[in-house]
């Protein structure tokens, strides 16, 4: 009989599941962790919970988890997670830092790419029919300012992507450290100076009490009318009002978004404007991302309940992809006890 009953609350890779029953010490349970009451009743029994980002685990949830010892996250942002609530409740919570930032730079910077050059726009105006060549007129990348807000990771990853695009790449974080930033090619500004300068502004912050509207009314006030803003981290940082009120008055020039306030998010003012561009949170979307993120969470949990040391090849992969300079600085996966 298995030790330990792990739910799986969100679609994880099914490398996640293999980790977790691999010593048999572990009973997998999945379940929608959308549906509350699915969930609060599942965790009555759970030792541990796997989420990505849709599932909440708040300080109802945990009340209703009197067994459990850890919560892991299949990615890199926490802002579903109650991690004072948990650490209150002696529940310890681990990310996978680092095992998406890769495909979520990529996707930025596809986001970017499409808006600079109008490509859904024309990819719809074809598939309807339409030649319609000189309404999709694009902007170069090259020589114009990159402004990047949080110079994390995958602010550097998107950072250094995007110097190969012969963009002059600027970022505002007060947390950055100058000889990082100097060897990526990036210089460190302040955020007026960023508001004022960027032709295409990128955001990778996590969703704080600091970070939330942080590009709202005031911000958006400050910038070029030929701005063009990419928020692949959380929505939330833009404010989605303010945007749309700045992309209506034509204070900005549009917008990429990959993320919103609530989500799962259909109808949004925003989608209707023909200068913004929209994808359903699919930064971490890639089965190279997914694989990781399930394995290194089903890692974590394993260590957390059994004491098994996580084997070196988990993250071998990984620190292959990710620069030197960007793994460095940061945090260890183990977030909170
Ligand atoms: N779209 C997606 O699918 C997807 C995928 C992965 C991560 N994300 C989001 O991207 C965010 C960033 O990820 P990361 O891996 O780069 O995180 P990270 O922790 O490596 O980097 C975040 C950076 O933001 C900086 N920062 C924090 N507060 C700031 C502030 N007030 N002003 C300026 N800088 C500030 C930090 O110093 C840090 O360098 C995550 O928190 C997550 O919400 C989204
Ligand atoms: O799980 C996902 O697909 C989203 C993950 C991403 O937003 C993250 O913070 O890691």
């Amino acid at each position: 009989m298995s030790q330990y009953v792990v739910l799986i609350a969100d679609a994880l890779s099914p490398h996640a599941a293999e980790v977790l029953t691999r010593d048999g010490s572990v009973e997998v349970r999945h379940v929608d962790g959308t549906d509350r009451p699915t969930l609060l009743a599942a965790l009555a029994g759970a030792d541990a919970v796997l989420v990505r980002s849709a599932t909440r685990i708040d300080a109802e949830a945990l009340a209703a988890a009197p067994r459990l010892k850890v919560v892991a996250r299949a990615g890199v942002g926490l802002d579903n997670v109650d991690v004072t609530a948990a650490t209150a409740a002696g529940v310890l919570v681990a990310n996978a830092p680092a095992s998406n930032v890769v495909s979520a730079a990529e996707h930025a910077v596809a986001l970017l790419l499409a808006l600079a050059r109008h490509v859904p726009q024309a990819h719809a105006a074809l598939r309807d029919g339409r030649w319609a060549r000189s309404s999709f007129t694009g902007v170069e990348l090259a020589g114009k300012t990159l402004g990047v807000l949080g110079l994390g990771r995958i602010g550097s990853l998107v950072a250094r992507r995007l110097a190969a695009f012969d963009m002059e790449v600027i970022a505002y974080d007060p947390y950055a450290d100058e000889e990082h930033a100097h060897a990526l090619g990036v210089r460190l500004t302040g955020l007026d100076e960023l508001l004022a300068r960027a032709r295409f502004l990128t955001v990778h912050l996590p969703l704080t009490e600091g970070t939330a509207g942080l590009i709202g009314s005031d911000a958006l006030r400050r910038v070029r009318p030929d701005l063009r803003i990419v928020n692949a981290a959380r929505g939330g940082i833009v404010d989605e009002q303010e945007l749309y009120a700045a992309l209506k008055e034509g204070r900005i020039a549009g917008a990429a978004l990959d993320v919103y306030a609530q989500e799962p998010c259909t109808d949004s003012p925003l989608f209707e404007l023909d200068n913004v561009i929209a994808t359903p949170h699919l930064g971490a979307s890639t089965p190279e991302a997914q694989e990781r993120a399930g394995t290194q969470a089903a890692e974590s949990v394993l260590l957390a309940l059994t004491g098994m040391p996580v084997p070196e090849a988990v993250n071998a992969p990984l620190v292959s992809c990710v620069p030197d300079a960007v793994d460095a600085p940061l945090e260890s996966p183990v977030h909170a006890l």
